[in-house]
């Protein structure tokens, strides 16, 4: 496939005279504990596809892109922190994301002769040209992007948006909330009603004063990030520890489940023990049933030890709350470690990664637990290397992307792009409600093997 970038577009907040920014200030966020964990992650990827019946490249130049600018313009009026940096100042203890007067996000706008059927498929599509639709996001030791973008446009057959997001600044329901807050207002745009304002559920929190460390969480979490940066020469560096390369032979596919299949899967887990009642959810089965088809299809040693996390959003679980909309990470990372793959393998795994999953997602409501948050991710660190797999899962199926509707109908597909291995993606089912989109990354061959578990296992 080939890719042609046409033009690296920088994109400012719309200003008018209720702007924050100025030549005489700038926005300055620190990070809280939340983020510095993720501070030198790599950045999380989306893709969103959109089929069009009229896109010329002139229609597209002339109409389509305009409005996108225009919007994205408007909508990063509300969500400044995206045009920003993350840098670290010598005499602070944590870092902070900064944004100036005319800081932008970087918009790349591209042209692929790429088969848009294809590349937008649940099928297996080539992981390395999925990530060409998305952009490089900046770094140095001294400073890291927040996010960049990338359009690409597939000549009469569609366009994709692609995001590149630092995962210091914000988490899977901020970059959510954002696409869904620019769709909003392109959509409005197309109507030709030209609103800048967003409904209250689309509209961020920048408060970080609501996030409060009353016992020595941002030293615990800064202590952690030290200890896993491969330079130990320069703490206080923002670059990342290098990625390996993604092999040829890397493909990345969706796999569904039905409203019907959730519920014959529930079915199988229903406890008979009425003083036990499990936590059903959507989200527990689809990824109990995933966790269960990854260890069966590797196969090998019964006792090898394998661990699987995922993480729970407390905005609305610290006491107080944060508003929903809150803008950054608020993520309690937690799981089951160093089981025996047999557990996970033999007839009765679906139910006892069910019972685990559905121990961890009650787990979250306990009091006091936030306290806790450091060790949870030490563990996790711990364990990766101690465990012959390592689940793990990225987005929702809570999130809502396929509403995210810029005026030219909803996503064909959209694609998480950050997973390898064992982390999977959730997603709702474009078609259904109830349903659910599962990503999965891996070599092909371990991909087909994972396939025929997970629709055997639906025949049974
Ligand atoms: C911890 C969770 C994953 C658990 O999900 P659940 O869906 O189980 O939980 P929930 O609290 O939302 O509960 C809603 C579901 O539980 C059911 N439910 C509620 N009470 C129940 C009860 N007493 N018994 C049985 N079921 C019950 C509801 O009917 C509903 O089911 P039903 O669903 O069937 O209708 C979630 O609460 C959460 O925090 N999600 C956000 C995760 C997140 O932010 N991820 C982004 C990661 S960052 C990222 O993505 C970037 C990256 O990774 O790089």
């Amino acid at each position: 496939m080939k890719l042609l970038v046409v033009e690296v577009a920088q994109i400012i907040p719309y200003t008018d005279s209720d702007s924050v920014l100025n030549s005489a200030n700038s926005l300055n966020i620190p990070l809280t504990f939340f983020d510095l964990p993720w501070l030198v992650g790599h950045p999380f990827k989306q893709v969103f596809f959109y089929r069009l019946t009229e896109s010329t490249r002139e229609h597209f130049h002339s109409f389509i892109l305009p409005k996108l600018k225009l919007s994205l313009s408007l909508v990063l009026r509300s969500y400044l922190p995206l045009c920003g940096c993350i840098t670290w100042n010598p005499n602070e203890l944590k870092p902070r994301i900064v944004v100036s007067e005319n800081d932008a996000v970087l918009v790349t706008i591209a042209e692929t002769d790429a088969d848009f059927s294809h590349l937008s498929s649940y099928g297996q599509r080539l992981v390395s040209e999925l990530h060409t639709l998305t952009p490089e996001l900046p770094f140095s030791d001294d400073s890291a992007s927040a996010f960049s973008l990338q359009i690409t446009l597939f000549p009469k057959q569609g366009f994709s948006i692609g995001f590149a997001a630092h995962h210091g600044v914000l988490d899977g329901k901020t970059s959510s909330i954002f696409i869904k807050a620019w769709a909003h207002l392109c959509k409005q745009d197309m109507e030709n009603r030209v609103v800048i304002s967003l409904p209250a559920s689309l509209t961020p929190s920048l408060d970080r004063s609501l996030v409060k460390d009353l016992t020595g969480l941002d030293e615990q979490m800064l202590e952690m990030v030290r200890s896993l940066k491969d330079d130990k020469t320069n703490m206080r560096s923002l670059s990342r520890n290098p990625i390996g390369e993604i092999g040829d032979d890397v493909v990345l596919a969706t796999l569904v489940l039905s409203r019907d299949d959730v519920e014959r899967l529930r079915e199988r887990c229903m406890s008979q023990d009425d003083r036990r009642p499990l936590h059903l959810s959507t989200f527990v089965i689809a990824y109990a049933y995933a966790w269960t088809c990854l260890v069966k299809a590797r196969g090998g040693d019964g006792e090898r030890a394998v661990s699987f996390i995922f993480g729970g959003d407390f905005r609305e679980r610290l006491d107080p709350p944060l508003p929903t909309t809150y803008f950054g990470n608020c993520l309690f990372t937690t799981g089951s470690y160093k089981q025996k793959a047999a557990e996970f393998a033999g007839e009765n795994g679906l139910v006892t990664a069910v019972e685990i999953l559905s121990d961890l997602v009650k787990g979250l409501s306990s009091p006091g637990i936030i306290e806790t948050i450091a060790q949870g991710f030490a563990i996790v660190f711990d364990s990766i290397g101690e465990s012959s797999q390592f689940g793990s899962v990225g987005m929702s199926n809570k999130f809502g992307l396929y509403e995210s509707d810029f005026g030219w109908g909803r996503p064909v597909k959209v694609d998480f792009l950050s997973i390898r291995g064992d982390g999977i993606s959730l997603a709702e089912r474009r078609e259904e409600s109830g349903g659910v989109e599962i990503g999965m990354c891996m070599n092909k061959n371990e991909l087909d093997l994972v396939f025929s578990c997970f629709n055997n296992g639906l025949q049974n």
